[in-house]
Order: C-alpha cells, then sequence, then structure tokens
C-alpha cells in the first residue's frame, strides 16, 4: 500500500481521482477506544503509549492513499468519544461519506454501546455512508472480553465490514482505511461495464490473506 502525507501533496504524473474533492471520513465511538491513536497509527506510524488525554471537540487529518494507482484523498475527522461533545459531533456527520466505528475489544460497555452509535448515524448521517466497524486494542488479547466472532456477528447484523485492529501493532490500520477509499473511489467513479467493488467482500478477502492480521 502506498500512503502519502496529503500536507507535501504535490500533484505531478499519474492518474489523479477528483483532484480537488476531499472525501470526508470520520472516526466514532467511546472514548478511550483509541479513535486518536488509530488515526496517529495510520499518518505517522507510530503509537504513542501513556496516559490518556480525551481529545476535545473535533480535528482533522488530511491523508491521500494510493488504490489502485489512483490518488484518494481523505479527509479523516477525529472526534471527541465523550458524551458532552455529542451535539458537537452530530453536526459533522452530514457530510460524512465514510464512518469509521470503534469499540474497545477490553470493554464490554463500548461495544454494547456500538448499537446506540448506529442508531445516532442513521439518524445524524447521510442514508448511503459508509460504515466500517473496528474492534480496537486486538494486541491486548490477556483483558480480552469481547470475541471476534461477536463483532462479526453484529457487523453482519447491520451488514456493515468488519475487523479487529490495533492501533498500537498498526494490525489492519491501513487496511481498514484502504478499503474505505477503495470503496469511495468505486462509488464516485462507477462506470456501467466496470465490476462491482463490495467492500465487505474486499475485506473478508484482505483479512484471508497470511500477513493480514500478525502482532508483529
Ligand atoms: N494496547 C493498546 N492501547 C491502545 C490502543 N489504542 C489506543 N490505546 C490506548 O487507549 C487510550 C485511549 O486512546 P485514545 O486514542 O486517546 O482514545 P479515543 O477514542 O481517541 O478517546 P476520546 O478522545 O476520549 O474519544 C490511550 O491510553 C491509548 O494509548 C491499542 O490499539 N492498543
Amino acid at each position: 500500500m502506498d500512503l502519502q502525507r496529503f500536507d507535501s501533496y504535490q500533484g505531478g504524473a499519474g492518474p489523479d481521482f477528483n483532484e480537488h474533492v476531499l472525501h470526508k471520513t470520520i472516526l466514532v465511538g467511546d472514548s478511550g477506544v483509541g479513535k486518536t491513536s488509530l488515526l496517529v497509527q495510520f499518518d505517522q506510524g507510530k503509537f504513542i503509549p501513556g496516559s490518556f488525554s480525551a481529545t476535545v471537540g473535533i480535528g482533522f487529518t488530511n491523508k491521500v492513499v494510493t488504490v489502485d494507482g489512483v490518488r484518494v484523498k481523505l479527509q479523516i475527522w477525529d472526534t471527541a468519544g465523550q458524551e458532552r461533545f455529542r451535539s458537537v459531533t452530530h453536526a459533522y456527520y452530514r457530510d460524512a461519506q465514510a464512518l469509521l466505528l470503534l469499540y474497545d475489544i477490553t470493554s464490554k460497555s463500548s461495544f454494547e454501546n456500538i448499537r446506540a452509535w448506529l442508531t445516532e448515524i442513521h439518524e445524524y448521517a447521510q442514508r448511503d455512508v459508509v460504515i466500517m466497524l473496528l474492534g480496537n486494542k486486538a494486541d491486548v488479547s490477556s483483558e480480552r472480553v469481547i470475541r471476534s466472532e461477536d463483532g462479526e456477528r453484529l457487523a453482519r447484523e447491520y451488514g456493515v465490514p468488519f475487523m479487529e485492529t490495533s492501533a498500537k501493532t498498526g494490525m489492519n490500520v491501513e487496511l481498514a482505511f484502504l478499503a474505505i477509499a477503495k470503496e469511495l473511489k468505486y462509488r464516485a467513479g462507477q462506470q456501467a461495464d466496470e465490476p462491482s467493488f463490495q467492500i465487505r467482500d474486499y475485506v473478508e478477502s484482505q483479512k484471508k490473506r497470511p500477513s493480514c492480521c500478525s502482532f508483529l
């Protein structure tokens, strides 16, 4: 996968996809599930351990993801999971094209709250928004309380793709954003003769690859 910082993006040779369009993607989920950490891992390839400092309000990072040789610009918004910021973050759902919804595999409540998050998403976001469910902190196997199958089952019920991630090891982090970028590219450039792209099938096929889920 070829990932570039949007800040240093200069254009240049190669096919460009919606050169001036930023595809708005939002990270949502309970406070502490790892939204900021996931974005930092994707953006900078690092994990900053230590004391947890909750996000206040909302902020974004621009990234260019190269999908099948085509540049897709993502504007990734990191929201505060705390209840008191909800009314602020709801306002951002409306023009989002994709939502990454996170829970923490070591937190039962963060998993149980996913249904409430999905209700909010259906209330405030566009009907055709791309949603992906992520079970984060998969590296903390000793404290796991949510089985992978439980995440799979919930995702199936809502018809959304699912994977477990680790913002610490980087497991599946690029894959999650790449899958979103592929779906957005497909939707925007869909030709009548183009084979259809199914994000759930893509995610499942990538998860089955031997290199997919290593904790290295
Ligand atoms: N072991 C491990 N720890 C993680 C992972 N992701 C996040 N953390 C830790 O979990 C805590 C919360 O992470 P954040 O990224 O700040 O969580 P958040 O969802 O952005 O929280 P809010 O900003 O309050 O919504 C921090 O101490 C992180 O270091 C992970 O994948 N593995």
